[in-house]
């Protein structure tokens, strides 16, 4: 018999096809991999074609289901014709700092009030505003065919859309990641398009989250989500307060706050729309670490090993007990430092050092921004028990201990972890009117207790802090030699 859900999570690191049905076992059946490239220091793209080839290769090999789900990078975004459909850009991704510089200036005359006010968001280049305005301002082509009357501009979920079912609309959940979107409204904000230089009528509609997405070949897409807030709903995350941490390329707390927008300007957390479905707006609050999978994958691709099972036990003491820190800010920091100037460091190397030892700083020293981020979200949402993870690095056990140590919490991860896709898939099911199971609490693959005195978890946490400290403003200055 036919799956009768196919939900595609499509994520900066890999294109993946999950199949589920009601009361089976859901199955990943596809995983493609997605290269990133670098074209300057800073600078992060995809090509937009191979990311639609992907999907539609998903798609196909989904085959007749009931309904279609779709996942997205977030904040990922491009500019495409109208007319053709063609891209007039590479999709710009969320790691790239581009416009760092422009940003800088716009908080030096104070205008981060008005963007926290009504996106909720910093003005930092993460969000898809800046890198939008930037298109516009730097390319011919964008703004050539802006003149003509046929750009569209958006995250690449429309893109994906536009081109699949023919429809020019984006998610709640994923116009709140742009800047662009009005918290408070759900509709897209004119200051703050004026604000980036973003013309409103290139962007696309904004639809709840579950709905009419269109038809493709015949079936209906009926979710349309970022990854991180579809992971939220397939840890099965459906209270205020229930939360979770997807490490995927970078690693993503997000606890559901209900329908309230939680506002914690000065804690660096995020207010987001979760989901939308029908007129209910949920909202969540969201700290990010830029870079997890991807300083992991970026220290293989530099050879400090070359399997991870390389990387899963080490015989030492912690590196951080021994005085060596890594701080994985290969794309800057993000919540609650806020700093895009800062860079990756690792510091406390001595002539013993290892690849080994730099690989178990690499591995603590994202455990450590984590639970830099678990430290914020404890103050305005309170302190969770047990932390629920999923994502690669959920499945490195010296990373899942060194977590629970450096928290001082239980962390669990799943049997099922394909959480991402689950949630997109769960939402589709919604879509018509079905009910797809999403793990409970007792869902356990691996339990972590945290096994080291707080008060060397502490130490450890201040030693971290310092190493953070070193890191900020670091390209800021760099620039200033130049
Ligand atoms: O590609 P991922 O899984 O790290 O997720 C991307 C995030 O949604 C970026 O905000």
């Amino acid at each position: 018999m036919n799956p009768s859900f196919a939900a595609i999570d499509q994520g900066t690191s890999s294109t993946r096809l999950l199949l589920a049905s009601a009361g089976t076992a859901p199955q990943l059946s596809l995983a493609l991999r997605n290269a990133p490239q670098h074209p300057r220091p800073g600078w992060v793209e995809q090509a937009p074609l191979e990311l639609l080839a992907k999907v539609e290769a998903c798609l196909q090999a989904a085959g007749r289901v009931q309904a279609i789900g779709i996942a997205n990078q977030g904040e990922s975004c491009l500019a495409w014709d109208a007319r053709s459909g063609e891209p007039l850009s590479p999709v710009i991704v969320w790691q790239d700092d581009r416009t760092a510089q422009q940003l800088a200036a716009l908080r030096a005359e104070g205008v981060q009030a008005l963007t926290l006010e009504r996106a909720g968001l910093p003005l930092d280049c993460y969000f898809s505003a800046s890198k939008l305005g930037w298109l516009l301002r730097n390319d011919a082509g964008v703004a050539r065919a802006h003149r003509a009357g046929r750009l569209r501009l958006g995250t690449t979920d429309a893109f994906f859309l536009d081109r699949l079912t023919g429809q020019f609309v984006t998610d709640a959940s994923t116009a709140s990641r742009t800047s662009l979107m009005n918290l408070a409204s759900g509709a897209w904000d004119p200051t703050l398009c004026a604000l980036f230089g973003v013309p409103m009528e290139c962007l696309p509609a904004i639809r709840p989250t579950v709905g009419d997405f269109g038809l493709y070949r015949g079936i209906p897409v009926t979710a349309s989500i970022v990854d991180q807030q579809a992971a939220l709903y397939g840890h099965g995350c459906r209270a205020a307060g229930d939360a979770k941490i997807t490490f995927g390329t970078g690693a993503f707390a997000l606890a559901l706050t209900g329908a309230q927008i939680p506002r914690a300007p000065t804690s660096g957390l995020l207010p987001t729309v979760a989901w939308q479905i029908g007129a209910e707006r949920s909202y969540a609050l969201d700290g990010g670490v830029y870079d997890a999978g991807s300083a992991v994958e970026w220290a293989g691709r530099i050879g400090l090993y070359t399997d991870l099972s390389e990387i899963t036990a080490f015989g030492a003491a912690p590196a951080i007990a021994r005085g060596l820190a890594f701080v994985p800010a290969l794309s800057g920091l993000a919540c609650p430092h806020w700093d895009r100037s800062a860079a990756a460091l690792w510091v406390g190397m001595n002539a013993a050092t290892t690849r080994q030892d730099l690989c178990q700083a690499l591995l603590e020293g994202i455990a450590l921004r984590t639970a830099q981020v678990v430290r914020v979200m404890d103050g305005h949402i309170g302190a969770a028990v047990r932390l629920r993870i999923d994502g690669g690095l959920a499945r490195n056990p010296y990373f899942c201990q060194f977590l629970a140590d450096a928290t001082g919490r239980s962390v669990a991860t799943r049997r099922f972890d394909e959480l991402t896709a689950l949630g997109c898939a769960a939402l589709a099911a919604r879509g018509v009117g079905q009910t797809l199971e999403t793990p409970d609490d007792d869902d356990v693959a691996s339990l972590f207790e945290p096994r080291t005195a707080p008060a060397d978890a502490l130490a450890w946490q201040l030693r971290f802090a310092e190493a953070v400290s070193k890191t900020m403003g670091w390209k800021r200055e760099l620039s200033a030699v130049a």
